[in-house]
């Protein structure tokens, strides 16, 4: 591994970075750029998308909870190559898109596409209090390919200080809530495999005051309801919600599930995509459409239970992730939550590629010596600023 200080990215002012995020549904890899010195975001950029192929995806899965071995190194290699041909193909548009500019008179100041990754790779296993957490991928070796400086394994300094090593877009969170020019509480929901949940309060100047953030995992959001139709009805997920649509939610099964000792823990606290894989025996005499709005009510219910933390009713919960696009999931938590419920793109923001956008952020952070989390976002003991910089033409 190479660790190299962070003066390797020396220049001033803003960045444009680019991050990456290969998330825990295992459908692909999701690459932004965002500008941002990493305290401010001075603007978004583009964006693209590599689904993993069906057998990358199958092998993937089968290396899930594991920490080392054949099918870790074989995920392992899945992501890089994935990320690697991806993000070449992305950075050679984005170099054309730089030449046209020049060509046209529009100086685009920069001699590189980007100046630096933000690399997550794929979380294969999550126990910070036991193992650790696992993201595989080879960060030093995409700096090499690419010929950019990319951070990664951002999350092992934060477990290695006590805390849970997620979630970490809640720094990002704070700088999309000043890009917004927003002054009032309000919390980002992303549902993706798992639920997270950000409570920002902008009142504050900096993310890592104690009281401007708080964040936690919600519980289990779209991993069971895909695991479950993949099972009962050969589909990878219940696309518009049409299975849960004409379902009813079994009230015995949800209050079950709300009573795992996950919910009455204190935030923060973080987990794997398969720690509640057992629910969906708690709805395996149900039908097909009851179960299935069984799980999404779960969903539902676990962020509304995360949000009796909140300090103080946020303005609106805003959702980012796949779960947005699940209309009986939205109706569920508009019902459930005492606050305006709206998918991020109500204030202009692109809810499919945030966590890739917040590890651009995250990047710049990390180069700057910058903190990525702090006690109330992961129950870390103090603030501090994970990850490694790997810069192409060294070896450590
Ligand atoms: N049109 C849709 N209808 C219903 N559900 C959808 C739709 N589109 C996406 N989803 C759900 O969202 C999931 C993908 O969400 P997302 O891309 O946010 O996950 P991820 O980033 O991999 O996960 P995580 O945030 O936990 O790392 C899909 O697997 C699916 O369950
Ligand atoms: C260990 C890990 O990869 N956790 C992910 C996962 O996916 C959603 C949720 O669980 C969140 O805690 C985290 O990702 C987001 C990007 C985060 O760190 O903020």
């Amino acid at each position: 591994m190479s660790r190299t200080s962070n003066r390797a990215i020396a220049k001033t002012g803003p960045l444009r970075a680019l991050g990456t995020m290969s998330g825990t549904s295992l459908d692909g890899v999701d690459a932004a750029i965002v500008v941002t010195d990493g305290v401010s975001i001075h603007g978004f950029g583009s964006s693209c998308y590599h689904a993993y192929e069906p057998v990358e995806r199958a092998q993937l899965a089968s290396a899930l909870g594991q920490w080392h071995g054949p099918q870790v190194d074989a995920a392992g290699e899945i992501v890089t190559r994935a990320h690697a041909d991806l993000l070449k193909r992305f950075l050679a548009e984005q170099a054309e898109a730089d030449q046209a500019e020049a060509e046209a008179g529009v100086d685009p100041s920069r001699s590189a596409p980007v100046d630096v990754i933000g690399f997550h790779g794929q979380t294969l296993a999550h126990a910070p209090r036991q193992q650790g957490t696992l993201q595989v991928g080879d960060g030093a070796a995409l700096a090499q390919t690419l010929g950019v400086p990319v951070v990664w394994d951002f999350r092992s300094d934060d477990v290695r200080l006590g805390g849970e090593g997620a979630p970490l877009a809640p720094f990002f969170h704070f700088a999309c809530a000043k890009y917004l020019k927003r002054d009032k509480p309000l919390c980002f929901l992303n549902l993706g495999g798992v639920g997270n949940i950000t409570y920002v309060d902008p009142r504050f100047d900096a993310p890592e005051e104690p009281g401007a953030l708080l964040a936690f995992d919600t519980g289990p959001a779209n991993a069971p309801i895909n695991d479950l139709v993949q099972a009962r009805c050969g589909q990878p997920m219940d696309e518009g919600g049409r299975i849960a649509l004409g379902g009813e939610v079994e009230t015995g099964a949800l209050e079950l599930f709300l009573a795992e000792p996950y919910f009455a823990r204190m935030p923060p606290k973080s987990l794997d995509r398969n720690d509640f894989s057992e629910m969906i025996d708690l709805v395996s005499e149900l039908s097909d459409r009851d179960a299935t709005a069984t799980l999404t009510g779960m969903c539902a219910a676990a962020v509304a239970q995360g949000m009796e933390h909140c300090p103080e009713a946020p303005e609106v919960v805003l959702v980012t992730g796949g779960g947005r696009h699940n209309p009986v999931l939205m109706e569920m938590l508009r019902v459930s939550l005492d606050c305006p419920v709206a998918p991020i793109e109500s204030v202009g923001l692109d809810g499919d590629m945030l966590e890739a956008q917040a590890f651009a952020h995250l990047a710049v952070r990390v180069a700057r010596g910058l903190p990525t989390s702090c006690p109330g976002t992961t129950g870390v003991r103090a603030c501090v600023g994970g990850g490694v910089v790997s810069v192409p033409g060294t070896s450590d």
